[in-house]
């Protein structure tokens, strides 16, 4: 269902090194299966696949049904993990042009602070039978919670007491802002698991709601990495390709490169190229560590990217994400005159077309002096998608324990956000703002 290869990448990392690096591996997986690694509190993920019980799936099922017969929009407020994963499954399995027969469009806010965004969404939607879906582990981050007192007035404005019904909150079981508020106004709400953190929430109702809406099978999704848990749970360097990645870029580390390029050939996984940044950058980059997640989309990055891919500076590496096969697919037509010169590729699909682009950028890349990797899907489906979101978790909690940072927190977040409220007068930021405001130009 899911492969990985690394042979393009043999004559930069050898089979030896492979080999030295077993026991890092081997002790890795015994953190994370016996739960004695840093972070151990947030592995509630590894067992998502099997643990979404019968009453839970259902209830995420029913409110997507409502949502489905109700609503013409459902905006999705939230940001990093509870966004990110939703947005990358949904782009990846709907129509890339919404047509309006096929269901609710699923939108998103909450995900930035731009005001434009959110008057463009409001007017967009005006006339439209809007349901809201607002997402918050923490309950406090602060561009969802701005979003949605916008969105939330606007909601009352339209459908007055009716608005808490079409309001539903995704958060922590007992605590937070978002618990509070949600009891307060009646709003149905659905859990984030304790031992799960944002990013790695997908496959629990932060992903699974706006997912099921969007008309997506969610039990097949589950069903897909239910599958690759079996497959990517093995603690065998040979059979299990989730850690033949995480060893590949772990090596690729350790002899000096410090960027990861995520490429893709298709624009519906553009969105899962977000998802995969958030996973690793915030798993991995810390203490002063860590490959920095980019991504590219081919062939357009080709066009532009791909010149500092071939030739720039010999810093990274290259994950290249495959599909093998299409359903639909177009053949290029014959053309009577063949001025465009294309007549050479009559009768071909543009499916086939795509890979031919794959095999030719990965050899000159190759050539390039940039190990690359590949993983592939047999095909774009929510089954193989809910076994590559397992693949990418797992592989993603083992090189963080053989980098040795905690892969489960993300202290660095923090920062920001603390000069941020400085700068906004936050109660109890006084000092913190007078600093601050000295160091800021005019
Ligand atoms: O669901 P929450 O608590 O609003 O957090 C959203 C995102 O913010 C972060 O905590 C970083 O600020 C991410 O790790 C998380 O995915």
């Amino acid at each position: 269902m899911i492969t990985f290869s690394n042979i393009y990448a043999d004559s930069f990392i050898k089979s030896h090194e492979y080999e030295q690096l077993k026991p890092s591996l081997s002790i890795a997986h015994e953190q994370l299966h016996n739960q004695t690694g840093v972070g151990a509190n947030y592995l509630g993920w590894l067992d998502l696949p099997l643990d979404l019980n019968q009453d839970e799936w259902e209830q995420v099922q029913e409110k997507a049904n409502e949502i489905k017969e109700n609503a013409d929009v459902l905006i999705v407020v939230g940001i990093g993990g509870s966004y990110l994963g939703a947005k990358a499954i949904i782009s990846a399995l709907t129509p890339t042009f919404k047509r309006s027969d096929l269901g609710p469009e699923v939108v998103f806010a909450g995900q930035h602070l731009d005001g434009d965004y959110l008057n463009d969404m409001f007017e967009a939607f005006q006339d439209r039978s809007v349901y809201v879906n607002v997402i918050s582990k923490s309950g406090t981050t602060t561009e969802p919670a701005i979003a949605f007192r916008f969105i939330k007035r606007w909601m009352e404005e339209r459908y007055d007491k009716g608005a808490s019904k079409r309001i539903i909150a995704t958060t922590d079981a007992k605590k937070g802002a978002l618990r509070e508020l949600a009891e307060t106004e009646g709003y149905d709400t659905f859990i984030v698991p304790d031992d799960v953190g944002g990013r790695y929430s997908v496959l629990t109702s932060v992903g699974l709601l706006p997912i099921a809406v969007a008309g997506i099978d969610i039990l097949e999704l589950l069903r897909g990495a239910e599958q690759a848990k079996k497959q990517f749970d093995v603690n065998d360097l040979e059979q299990n390709e989730a850690y033949q990645y995480a060893a590949f870029r772990t090596l690729a580390y350790k002899k000096g490169k410090t960027i990861e390029l995520l490429a893709t050939f298709h624009p519906k996984l553009h969105e899962l190229s977000e998802w995969w940044k958030q996973l690793y950058g915030e798993s991995e980059g810390k203490d002063g560590k860590g490959l920095f997640p980019a991504s590219v989309q081919y062939t357009t990055d080709l066009h532009s990217l791909g010149q500092y891919v071939q030739e720039g500076q010999r810093t990274m590496i290259e994950t290249v994400l495959n599909i093998r096969s299409q359903t639909k697919t177009l053949h290029v037509p014959s053309d009577a005159t063949d001025l465009d010169g294309l007549n050479y590729l009559s009768g071909k699909s543009l499916h086939d077309i795509n890979q031919k682009a794959v095999q030719g950028a990965m050899l000159a890349h190759i050539d390039g002096q940039v190990p690359t990797s590949l993983i592939e899907l047999d095909t774009l489906d929510a089954k193989h998608l809910g076994a590559l979101i397992y693949f990418f978790e797992k592989a993603c909690a083992m090189s963080g324990y053989m980098l040795g940072v905690n892969p489960f927190d993300q202290p660095g977040v923090e920062s920001y956000k603390r000069n941020m409220f400085a700068l906004l007068g936050k109660p109890g930021y006084e000092l913190e703002r007078q600093t601050l405001e000295k160091r800021l130009w005019e």
